[in-house]
């Protein structure tokens, strides 16, 4: 049983120079009640009651978020991040600490947040906008692009006790883009549309963001968040567990992941051994503070496995065999991955794997020798060598490569190991051009 302690939030006027959240301290205990008879004797003589426990789901939060920023929140089910998200709302109150919000927030919250089911999609549309602000005279000059961007069509008439999730989410989306926010809190709920609608809202967003809109995101899809954050908050039981750059936190985060799956310790990983005569690295610290600083000192940012330690060495080669750190286009690279199978592993479910990613951890260019040989590995050596050639198609840029030894035994590839940022490099080009990938293209012009 939860109590539910409701309070509005009233956005301050503050100067342009505040950050648009500023948090601090904030704690939030829920009364779980032992019975339904001890929550109504609580409301009955709340100084007597007994019956129930204080559960902490938010323990100290402090946290900024500048204008303009775009933050993920990342963690586990149950770490509180809709709590965070509700109280920033106004829709649950703080139990301590200070909660600054300077700006009009648009929120899509989980299912149930928002509209009064009874009534129809063209009724909700004006009440929430009315809630978020807007006079009736602006939804009205709103509402046709409202409408066009839910994309549900005859169902705008009818009660959204009647929609399915995902007409529902695309209502309240559309209604929260078009309210002019300046900051926009996204929940988990775009998760429920289909893929084609996740991928127009995503583009919102990122349009959004280039005005200059505060968002807060929360999502578990690594990807999504490092495409478009700059920061991640990753609460793990109410606390901060970490906050920083996203890529770095989603890295921490997806190592922090793969170890609670194999009920390893939390520590970090050790690195491998040296690669190509460099002194050995030490162990991946912490708080490693972003992409860049671990560019410079040559260390990958994240580093685990079940087996770690069976990758020996891993970098892109160019035609003379050397590892270098930067490549011109069109260069032949040969990424090589030198690797000790763990004794006892099936070796004909295991895969080499490689991909070149740019800083933000977004994949670029992935292989495996899965791809091409899905029967694993024949060879009974110790020691094995798997190489990929390419030409380097990369556009000028700072750039990482991650490898990995995998058991492909089951849907998902579980991993031996795991090395993101195994090598770093930068790719040159001779001319300048737009987009990620030099491809070769052939064109004409002709008279029509
Ligand atoms: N009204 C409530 N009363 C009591 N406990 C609550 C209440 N709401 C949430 N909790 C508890 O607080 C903790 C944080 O919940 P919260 O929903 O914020 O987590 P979350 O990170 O958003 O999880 P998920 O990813 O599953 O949505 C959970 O243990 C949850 O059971």
């Amino acid at each position: 049983m939860y109590s539910e302690p409701v309070s509005t939030l009233v956005p301050a006027a503050q100067p342009a120079s505040d950050p648009a959240i500023r948090i601090e301290g904030l704690s939030k205990y829920f009364s779980v009640y032992h019975s339904p008879l001890e929550r109504l004797r609580h409301i009955i003589s709340p100084a007597r009651t007994k019956g129930f426990d204080n559960f902490r789901a938010l323990n100290n939060i402090n946290l900024s978020v500048e204008r303009g920023e775009t933050c993920a929140i990342v963690g586990q089910n149950g770490s509180g991040k809709s709590t965070l998200l509700q109280i920033l709302c106004g829709t649950l109150r703080a139990t301590e600490g200070t909660i600054e919000v300077n700006g009009r927030i648009a929120a899509l919250l989980e299912l149930g947040a928002g509209f009064n089911t009874d009534f129809t999609g063209r009724e909700n549309v004006y009440m929430n906008g009315a809630v978020l602000g807007l006079t009736r005279a602006q939804i009205d000059e709103r509402f046709a692009d409202i409408e066009a961007f839910a994309e549900i069509g005859d169902f705008m008439d009818q009660p959204v006790k009647t929609y399915s999730s995902g007409m529902y989410v695309r209502l309240a989306f559309s209604v929260a883009i078009h309210v002019d926010p300046q900051i926009l809190i996204v929940d988990e709920a775009l998760a429920v549309g289909d893929s084609r609608f996740q991928a127009k809202c995503l583009n919102r967003i990122k349009a959004m963001k280039a005005t200059g809109v505060t968002i807060l995101f929360v999502s578990h899809d690594v990807g999504a968040v490092r495409s478009l954050c700059d920061n991640a908050l990753w609460l793990d039981k109410g606390n901060v567990r970490m906050l920083g750059d996203a890529f770095s936190v989603t890295a921490q985060y997806n190592q922090f992941l793969f170890e609670a799956d194999e009920g390893a310790a939390a520590a970090p990983a050790p690195l491998s051994p040296p690669v190509d005569g460099e002194s050995a690295a030490p162990q991946v610290p912490a708080d490693i503070e972003d992409a860049q600083q671990a560019m410079r000192l040559h260390r990958p940012i994240n580093h685990w496995g079940s087996h770690v330690g069976s990758i020996l060495d891993a970098g892109i080669f160019n035609s003379h065999g050397e590892r270098a750190s930067v490549y011109t286009d069109g260069e032949p690279l040969t990424v090589r991955i030198r690797f000790q199978p763990p004794v006892n592993a099936n070796r004909s479910t295991m895969s080499a794997a490689f991909s070149m990613k740019d800083l933000r951890g977004t994949d670029l260019i992935v292989s495996t020798t899965w791809d091409q040989n899905p029967s694993g590995f024949d060879a009974h050596a110790d020691t094995l060598v798997a190489e990929f050639r390419l030409p380097n198609h990369l556009n000028a840029g700072d750039y990482l490569l991650a490898v990995a030894l995998e058991d492909r035994s089951g849907v998902q590839p579980q991993y031996y190991e795991y090395i993101e940022g195994a090598h770093y490099f930068s790719s040159l080009t001779r001319t300048r051009q737009y987009g990620t990938f030099l491809a070769e293209v052939a064109q004409t012009i002709r008279a029509d």
